[in-house]
């Protein structure tokens, strides 16, 4: 949007002691001021006379309140001689007017109304902070002593108002007030974000000088360098946009002083202006108001091009499902952040040695809990936990670091044991967890029936209640293989055995699991080397630097020795001259002398901090030398642990190899041993007949035959219900989950299946006559109650009895099957939980790696800038003797007392451009301050004449 920059003229009151005559008229109506009889000045809001704060506000000032809400930056600037209520306009009356709420000015209401508008937006976030500097010729000041600081609402600005207002020079001295809005809301899935700046200016007037130019036109110029540059600025911009070539910025010379620079976006810039214009009605001030009036009447020729400040990011905010991954990464990363400042601010302080006995118990408090915390984090995780172990045994040797070499052999021992012991641990809780299932697994096997263990249909590996329990046979081996060797050597043992086919399903799983485990490790393992690989190597590079540049320091150190030297004998020299004057009582000299005295002190004190610098190398040399060896030493140890890992990996890896492929021959032996179980029941058939001799067997061959037509009746059952089944196992195959009505039937017929194996295993007996022993079983059992009674029941009775227990059965195994799933889920919950944790200590050890990376190559930086100060310094001291040495320390440590021709205004500019940018954000655009020093003119050729008590300056340039 292009905008021009808008004008508001105020008529300030006349005191009614004054006989003055006035000679302005302002027309609200036709928004013009009239001076004289003939001259008459079009302006956007011409305020009438009188006219309150309030006025001035809702005409001129509120409208550019919505813009600057929106994200655009405004500015408002007044202008005019002094005494005209420039800065009643924009603060009110004085220091307590917070208390009249008429008097007010228009900062105090600006702010006002945007906390009152902000309030409403209740979907945005916000911030807003303040900065107030005072621009003295080229030099900037901060009014509030804070830099930027943030408000919350009315009262604080109102407090910052106030500090400002006492803190003001009384002359000459032009301010800036800035406030900063920062608003974010989330549009869609994106969060928005505004920043927006309005700053109010406060130019303070200044004496004006007739200047005749290159052609010898008489000119008006405030003898002001930063007002001198913006008339022209805003000359050179009128002009531009006059021959519509308002975009080329380039020749406009805001880089001459302070106050444009701080100004470019006002004049020329992005922000929606209003020049505010205060002047005198008398006819005595008619040649200020005039000039005045003139160049309002050029700044609102000005086009400004009005931008919102905006962007937008991804909203990164987490679902609700991985809200707690979030938040715990997020605090976790700036706990670790905030702990490790602390640690530093702490280490500064106490090696500053300024602190009281109870401040340094506090400090150590802070540490104790401190290591509390991050003991109870490593106990917490096992990744963590070994890297914190190892930290620990660090911080001992940096703090002791001499005897660190007498220490290590006892340590390396130690920590070598003390692993050897966990892994023992390790793996003896492991074969007793091992344990523990055979012998729940034997107990509940030997509860049941035998018959149950003998059943081909058991061997199948049924579904449900029968998943989980294991063949006597295979846990008996196992256990075998646990007596026999040593129960560390569990895992060996069972990899020495698996091409035995009786390897137990469970080890295959856990090991699986074990395997999954070892992976996560190593991967943590991995990325902890490579980053503890860079943190060293940068480590190492900023010990090479500041190697390469001790000769420098030293040299630097030796000049600066000197220089201290020197300026401690002038600053003696100096006090006595004071001392002299003082006594002869000359207050000129005096005067003098202090300044001086002043300006060697600070110098002083800038030549022993640069000394500190110099100093530091070899304290940081060791410190850095010890951390290397520290972080070696990690290095070293998580080696060894991958090392240790990887083996464990390739052994399971080779485990589960062989063992599936054995479990594969298994496979295809129990199909075959299927085809041969299928004729296993006509076997019997055939079996008994040819064995009649069999004494036991005392019933008729006719009871022998309907037994055997009976089973071959149930054995058809048998295989019609086995169809069914693999039937609904083919659908499961297919679709993965089987319904519940799927799921209950598959259970009936497993169930069917397994009591004709039973009727047929009863008729064989009955077949064989070993019947008898069975009940003379349940006789020994003294379950003949229970008997009698069944032998009671009738046919129907016994019919709907085992109706019902067959339902009955059916519930359990549904119900059974439905918690084993729960259980795996569980099992699968808690495996990824334990993943999540260990990606956590992972991220965390990570971020801590790259913090410190990070502080390193700051310090790096920090080396190569003090390297290059410390160079030139020792350059120009070697090359150019004494008068050369003295300017260069001149130029860095203080400020030069003979007074800079104007081309030097730009380097000091440059100087400034950081608290420049600080209060203006005017660093946006890349062609800021330093940028443009190449466009510095030539320092134009002036003439000054005078006569009588007028001065006469006569420009041109070259
Ligand atoms: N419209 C007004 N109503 C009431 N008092 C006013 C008004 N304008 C100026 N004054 C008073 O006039 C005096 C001078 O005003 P102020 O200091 O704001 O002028 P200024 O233009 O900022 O001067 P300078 O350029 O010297 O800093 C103050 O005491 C102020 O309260």
């Amino acid at each position: 949007m292009e905008f021009f920059v808008e004008t508001a003229v105020r008529i300030c009151p006349i005191p009614p002691s004054t006989e003055n005559i006035t000679c302005v008229q302002s027309s609200s109506i036709n928004n013009t001021i009239q001076i004289s009889s003939n001259q008459t000045y079009p302006v956007n809001y011409a305020l009438p006379l009188n006219c309150s704060q309030d006025t001035v506000f809702c005409t001129a000032a509120s409208p550019l309140l919505n813009y600057f809400l929106e994200g655009c930056d405004v500015s408002i600037v007044t202008l005019g001689q002094s005494h005209t209520g420039k800065t009643y306009t924009l603060y009110g009356p004085g220091l307590h007017y917070a208390a009249s709420e008429s008097e007010q000015g228009l900062v105090p209401r600006f702010i006002r109304d945007i906390l009152s508008k902000l309030k409403q937006f209740r979907d945005r976030s916000w911030s807003i902070h303040i900065t107030w500097s005072q621009i003295c010729g080229d030099t900037v000041q901060d009014l509030l002593g804070n830099g930027s600081v943030e408000i919350e609402d009315i009262l604080d600005a109102f407090q910052l108002i106030q500090i400002g207002l006492s803190n003001l020079a009384p002359k000459c001295a032009h301010t800036l007030f800035t406030i900063t809005l920062e608003q974010q809301w989330l549009v869609d899935a994106n969060v928005q974000h505004r920043v927006s700046t309005a700053s109010f200016a406060d130019l303070a007037s200044c004496e004006k000088l007739l200047v005749y130019d290159s052609n010898g036109l008489a000119q008006t110029v405030p003898n002001d360098l930063g007002l001198q540059t913006l008339q022209a600025c805003i000359m050179t911009l009128s002009e531009q946009c006059m021959r519509l070539n308002h975009f080329g910025t380039n020749q406009v010379p805001y880089n001459q002083s302070v106050l444009t620079t701080l100004l470019r976006d006002s004049f020329g810039g992005r922000a929606k202006t209003l020049l505010l214009c205060c002047i005198s009605p008398l006819i005595n001030d008619f040649g200020e108001t005039l000039y005045t009036l003139q160049l309002a009447s050029r700044a609102q020729m000005i086009k400004n091009l009005v931008t919102v400040n905006s962007y937008m990011t991804y909203d990164n905010r987490p679902s609700p499902e991985n809200l707690d991954l979030f938040g715990l990464q997020f605090a976790a990363n700036q706990l670790l952040k905030l702990v490790s400042n602390a640690e530093e601010l702490f280490q500064k302080l106490v090696s500053a040695g300024c602190l009281k006995k109870a401040e340094m118990e506090q400090i150590s408090q802070w540490l104790m809990l401190k290591q509390e915390c991050e003991e109870c984090l490593s106990d917490n995780s096992e990744p963590h936990r070994s890297l914190e172990r190892i930290e620990e045994e660090d911080t001992e040797n940096f703090s002791d670091s001499d005897s660190e070499g007498d220490m290590s052999d006892e340590d390396h021992n130690f920590i070598e044991r003390l692993d050897n012991l966990i892994e023992e641990f390790q793996s003896k809780t492991d074969a007793l967890v091992i344990q523990e299932n055979f012998t729940s697994a034997k107990s509940l096997l030997s509860s049941s029936n035998n018959s149950f263990l003998n059943s081909s249909y058991h061997s199948k590996g049924a579904r449900g209640r029968r998943n989980s329990i294991h063949f006597l046979e295979e846990l008996e081996e196992k256990s075998n293989s646990l007596n026999s060797s040593k129960i560390s050597d569990e895992e060996l043992a069972i990899t020495k055995q698996p091409k035995e086919s009786t390897e137990p399903a469970v080890s295959h799983d856990i090991k699986k699991k074990i395997l999954k485990q070892v992976n996560i490790l190593l991967m943590g393992y991995y990325k902890q080397i490579i980053d503890l690989e860079q943190t060293i190597r940068v480590k190492e590079n900023l010990i090479q630097q500041l190697l390469k540049h001790r000769n420098t320091k030293s040299n630097a150190h030796s000049r600066i020795e000197q220089k201290c030297q020197k300026l401690k004998k002038e600053f003696k020299t100096i006090q006595e001259k004071l001392k002299q004057a003082h006594d002869k009582k000359n207050h000129y000299l005096e005067n003098k002398y202090k300044e001086e005295l002043e300006e060697v002190e600070t110098k002083l004190k800038d030549a022993e901090n640069v000394k500190t610098l110099t100093e530091e190398d070899n304290r940081k040399l060791m410190e850095l030398e010890n951390s290397i060896h520290t972080s070696k030493r990690q290095l070293e140890k998580l080696k060894k642990l991958k090392r240790k890992e990887e083996k464990r990996m390739q052994m399971y890896e080779s485990q589960i190899k062989e063992e599936e492929k054995s479990m594969a021959v298994n496979k295809s032996k129990e199909s075959n041993k299927k085809i041969q179980k299928s004729s296993d029941t006509s076997k019997a058939l055939v079996l008994h007949p040819s064995n009649p001799s069999d004494s036991s067997n005392n019933i008729s061959d006719d009871k022998v035959d309907s037994y055997r037509h009976e089973i071959r009746n149930l054995r058809r059952t048998r295989d019609y219900l086995v169809e069914q089944r693999c039937q609904i196992d083919v659908n499961s195959q297919n679709k993965k989950i089987l319904n519940d009505i799927e799921e209950r039937k598959l259970l009936q017929y497993e169930e069917a299946i397994e009591a004709i194996d039973l009727a047929i295993e009863y008729k064989n007996e009955m077949i064989c006559g070993h019947r008898n022993k069975s009940l003379e079983n349940v006789e020994e059992q003294g379950e003949i109650m229970l008997m009698d009674r069944l032998m009671k029941l009738d046919e129907n009775e016994m019919r709907m009895l085992l109706y019902k227990h067959f339902h009955k059965v059916i519930e359990l195994r549904f119900n059974n099957k439905k918690l084993e799933l729960q259980v795996v889920d569980f099992e699968n919950q808690n495996e990824n939980l334990i993943s999540r944790v260990q990606n956590l200590c992972h991220s965390l050890q990570q971020v801590r790696m790259e913090g410190e990376r990070r502080i390193i190559n700051l310090q790096q930086q920090h080396e190569d800038k003090i390297h290059l100060i410390l160079r030139h310094m020792a350059n120009d001291a070697s090359g150019g003797g004494t008068g050369s040495e003295d300017c260069t320390i001149v130029g860095l440590l203080g400020k030069p007392r003979i007074p800079r021709p104007v081309a030097s205004t730009a380097n000091k500019i440059s100087k400034n451009s950081n608290l420049i940018t600080r209060i203006t954000r005017i660093a946006r655009t890349t062609e800021t301050v330093p940028g443009q020093h190449n466009h510095v003119a030539p320092s134009p050729q002036t003439k000054i004449t005078r006569q009588k008590n007028k001065l006469f300056i006569q420009q041109t340039n070259k």
